[in-house]
């Protein structure tokens, strides 16, 4: 692992993730002031409803210029009631849909080969539920928030200026503890919001095991057990979600019993006390107690702090720490070489997934362009960490694993996975039909590209004779394909791929007999000029390499071709004979 974090130690700090808000920062800031505006019609409103009934107390009639007024302030009130929810409905949509985009770009760049099945449960959970909650989080939330934090200011200026300058210092004192309030809530309830996100992500990870798991379950007649493993997650959700239900009660009793009653019924004292003294008007009066509703105005949002803001701050923090994650091997800034010759090899390479536990051990082979070398020996033993190793997906800790002389660490990972092509145990066919799962490999290709790629892969045939040939559907609604049927679609995206060096990691170790003639023989095409690297259980695939190379428990104990080894007593020719045996042959 030296190497490794040498090289990430020498590699530039990380840019800091721009914050998620960025794309819809303008769109908050169209709230915010959508929310001030609001507020300052609402005051007027309040102020000229004060102003009229002053008038009438008096035995006046309001003035027409007071009715219209009292009119337009309405229409402008309710004007911007409507726009608010336009504006930040629309900026939650499209954040959803740009934070979501920009964690796949991130797991793109990531690489995810070594994530569990758990963490992968997670993800999805964080990529589905926790942008939804953020995305409202920010959109909806955060702009009225800020915005109902400053209006207590706009609504004590105006009292100070059209009703009672002593009132507005009475009443200023009590309103600064309603953003610390906020603020102590804030920090004493962060834990439970994210242990309300832990417990949602759990569920969603075993939910995916169970359902990727469902035919093994229901083989071994465990889908009831499993259920309940699942109906236990699901309980914790709900109590982490009662939990979080039960904060909101408590905040919202206090803070609505203690403020929104104490403000009230202060500023009632406060006008009749001012009217007493002759102070102030009725109308004056009636709008500092009308006033004063506006005031407790940031006491709603503090309801919805916990549904909205707890939850969505405990989601933000977890997309930013997905976001921070860093790939394991970070891209060099060093241009791609280009016209490398196909030439593989390692050299005293060492590697560990736990420290302390070696899984290779001063590895050292080389397979020449146009060459085929075989890795077999016990399961275990390290062959699928040397093809790890050799695509980028993970670092030697020692030595040095090379494509045509390059490091594959020292040049862009994206130049490494050009060179090579691989077809491995099982094939995933996404949705979509078949000419788009095979332009998986090659996005330009036209049909007779195509064709040819299913000619080698001995698919041809079997396409032709389905009703929509290229165009049926596959994926979880389509076409279900054999194992085999499978691997010879991956066949034929090494072939449209055409990379220079193919990598075979046991393609027909899940295969019938007579799907493996048929894959064996497309393979035999497809290796013609490449640089093959074979990783086989089945000795009889590897017979035809120009070298084979035995690993056991990560070292190399054995290195020759088929009838070098066969003349030994090691591994190779102990196997060699044990399946001759089985097979009479
Ligand atoms: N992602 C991983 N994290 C931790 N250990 C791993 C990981 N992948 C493999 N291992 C361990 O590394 C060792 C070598 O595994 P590897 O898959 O390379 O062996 P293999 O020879 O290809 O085995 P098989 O023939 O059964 O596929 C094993 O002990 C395995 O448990």
């Amino acid at each position: 692992m030296d190497a490794l974090s040498a090289e990430q130690g020498a590699s530039p700090a990380p840019p800091k993730p721009e914050s998620l808000m960025g794309a819809i920062r303008g769109r908050v800031l169209w709230s915010v002031l959508g929310t001030w505006s609001q507020a300052l019609a609402t005051t007027a409103l309040l102020l000229l409803v004060g102003a009229a009934i002053g008038e009438i107390a008096a035995g006046r009639t309001p003035s027409s210029g007071l009715i219209i007024g009292l009119v337009a302030a309405a229409a402008l009130r309710a004007l911007f009631a409507a726009l608010i929810p336009a504006v930040t409905i629309r900026a939650g949509g499209f954040l959803e849909v740009s934070l979501r985009a920009r964690i796949y770009r991130h797991l793109l760049r990531l690489g995810a080969p070594l994530r569990s099945r758990e963490q992968s449960g997670q993800l999805v959970s964080t990529a589905t539920e926790a942008v939804e909650l953020v995305a409202t989080y920010y959109a909806t939330f955060l702009g009225p928030i800020l915005a109902s934090m400053t209006v207590p200011v706009l609504v004590l200026a105006a009292i100070a200026l059209f009703v009672d300058p002593w009132a507005a210092l009475v009443i200023a004192i009590a309103v600064p503890a309603i953003p610390l309030t906020v603020g102590i809530f804030e920090r004493s309830f962060a834990k439970v919001s994210a242990g309300y996100r832990d417990t949602a992500n759990r569920l969603a990870a075993r939910f995916l095991d169970a359902l990727q798991g469902l035919s093994t379950l229901k083989l071994f007649n465990q889908g009831t057990a499993h259920g309940r493993t699942l109906a236990s997650a699901s309980e914790d959700l709900r109590r982490a979600i009662m939990r979080l239900l039960a904060g909101n009660q408590v905040i919202l009793f206090v803070v609505d019993t203690v403020f929104s009653l104490g403000m009230i019924t202060a500023a009632t004292v406060l006008a009749m006390v001012r009217l007493d003294e002759g102070a102030i008007g009725i109308g004056e009066a009636v709008a500092l107690v009308l006033l004063a509703t506006q005031l407790v105005e940031p006491l709603d949002k503090v309801g919805q702090f916990f549904y909205i803001g707890m939850g969505g701050s405990a989601a933000a923090k977890e997309i930013k720490r997905l976001l921070a994650e860093r790939p394991s091997i970070p891209d060099p800034a060093t241009p791609a070489p280009d016209g490398a010759p196909a030439e593989v090899e390692f050299h005293g390479v060492s590697f560990a997934y736990d420290p302390g536990s070696p899984v290779l051990r001063d590895v050292s082979f080389r397979i020449t362009p146009g060459e085929k070398l075989a890795l077999v020996g016990p399961s275990g033993s390290g062959k699928s960490t040397a093809a790890a190793l050799l695509q980028r997906n993970i670092a030697a800790g020692e030595g040095v694993v090379s494509i045509g002389g390059h490091n594959v660490t020292e040049v862009p990972g994206d130049w490494v996975r050009e060179q090579i092509t691989v077809v491995a145990q099982t094939t995933y066919l996404f949705t979509g039909t078949l000419r788009d799962n095979l332009r998986v490999a090659a996005p330009g290709a036209d049909d007779d590209r195509l064709w040819q790629a299913l000619r080698t892969a001995n698919l041809d045939e079997f396409v032709r004779g389905l009703p929509e040939g290229l165009d049926t559907p596959t994926g979880e609604r389509g076409l279900m394909l054999s194992g085999g049927q499978a691997q010879r679609v991956a066949i034929a995206r090494a072939v449209l791929k055409d990379a220079p060096i193919l990598i075979l990691d046991e393609p027909t170790s899940n295969v019938d007999l007579e799907s493996e003639a048929a894959i064996l023989s497309a393979l035999d095409r497809l290796a013609v000029g490449r640089t093959v690297l074979v990783i086989a259980h089945r000795l009889a695939t590897v017979r035809d390499a120009d070298h084979i190379v035995v690993l056991e428990d990560g070292r190399v104990t054995e290195h020759g071709t088929h009838d070098e080894l066969l003349s030994g007593t090691g591994h190779y020719a102990r196997a060699m004979r044990r399946t001759e045996a089985e097979t009479g042959s």
